[in-house]
């Protein structure tokens, strides 16, 4: 039988609130009901996410906000810092960062610290190394700097288990980091963080604090591809699309992050204006079942994908359509 996982009070604040969050978008008035899923131990991969009811083909199963998000580095001032969505000069003749007022004001406080660094040699590195996690691990650095998260935030999500040469690897990334905060006179007091409930004193820009939130991310983070916009605009980026990079950017959820995957999944996820996640059901779901996505492209034969999960994500798939051979 399945267990329901036990979680820490902070944690199950913020798996309530991703739900609530959630909830509002889609709810009518007075008639609040909850997704129809459960989080709970699978037999052998962990946690996962189960119906708690029979779902049917093409049903919205529910909506998740982003924790954090980051945009691509390729796509300067086109995407909304904040949410990812697309800025057209249509859309956002005055702000070239933000697509609304909302984003601006939900992105102030950590903003406010961000934009006091200079981050160039940082992009660079990330640039030139094709690397994206570091980004969200600035952007989550920013946000427990300022107070707008705290520094267990997103110590719910699974991590990977590291070598100590994954963690070497890591460290010009967590240099450049900590130089920008340092240069833009932010101190180790400030880069301290006091879990009171806990009597723990953390150092959020420690190696340590760096490794463990890569090892989230690595497993975690979604790359944001939006399937949505005007026609104009798809026009034009089907036109630049040999140059242009697909992906928005990178982001972060708490309940997307507990699906599990499958090479034959009943629940994919897309992102339509911007990084609010919407998971779908691809087939009738019963009662009871584990829902499950896909983190990989499975259209690839069984060998490479078997190569690329362990690769990306160091597990063995030993999911139906894999243990057939197909
Ligand atoms: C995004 S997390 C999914 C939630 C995770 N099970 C948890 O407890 O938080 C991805 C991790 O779940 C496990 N996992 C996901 N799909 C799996 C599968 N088909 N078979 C075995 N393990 C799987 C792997 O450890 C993988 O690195």
């Amino acid at each position: 039988m399945y267990r329901w996982v036990s979680i820490s009070r902070l944690q199950k604040k913020q798996l309530v609130s991703s739900f609530s969050n959630t909830a509002t978008h889609h709810q009518k008035p007075n008639l609040p009901s909850p997704p129809p899923i459960r989080v709970s131990l699978t037999e052998s991969a962990g946690r996962g996410v189960f119906a708690t009811r029979r779902i049917e083909a093409g049903q919205l199963i529910h909506t998740a906000k982003p924790l954090l998000t980051h945009p691509s580095l390729s796509t300067p001032n086109s995407v909304c810092y904040f949410c990812l969505r697309r800025i057209t000069a249509n859309s956002s003749p005055h702000q070239l960062l933000f697509c609304s007022q909302d984003c601006k004001h939900n992105s102030k406080i950590f903003y406010d610290v961000e934009s006091r660094a200079d981050w160039s040699a940082f992009h660079d590195y990330c640039r030139s190394q094709g690397l994206k996690y570091p980004l969200l691990a600035k952007r989550l650095a920013c946000m427990i700097i300022s107070g707008a998260a705290s520094a267990d935030f997103i110590d719910i999500l699974q991590p990977e288990s590291l070598s100590s040469e994954m963690i070497s690897q890591m460290d010009e990334g967590f240099g450049l980091l900590r130089n920008a905060f340092t240069k833009a006179d932010i101190t180790d007091e400030q880069m301290t963080y006091r879990l009171y409930q806990l009597s723990l004193t953390l150092q959020v820009l420690s190696r340590q604090w760096y490794a463990s939130v890569l090892s989230r991310f690595r497993i975690n983070a979604f790359r944001i591809e939006l399937a949505g916009g005007l026609y104009e605009e798809l026009l034009s980026l089907a036109a630049a699309s040999i140059e242009a990079e697909i992906a928005v950017g990178n982001a972060v959820y708490m309940l997307p992050s507990f699906y599990n995957h499958d090479c034959d999944p009943n629940t994919h996820i897309v992102w339509i204006e911007n990084a609010d996640a919407r998971l779908k059901a691809l087939r009738d779901v019963e009662e009871g079942e584990e829902l499950r996505i896909c983190y990989i492209d499975v259209s690839m034969g069984r060998d490479a994908r078997q190569a690329l999960l362990a690769q990306g994500f160091g597990f063995r798939c030993n999911c139906p359509r894999c243990l057939s051979g197909d």
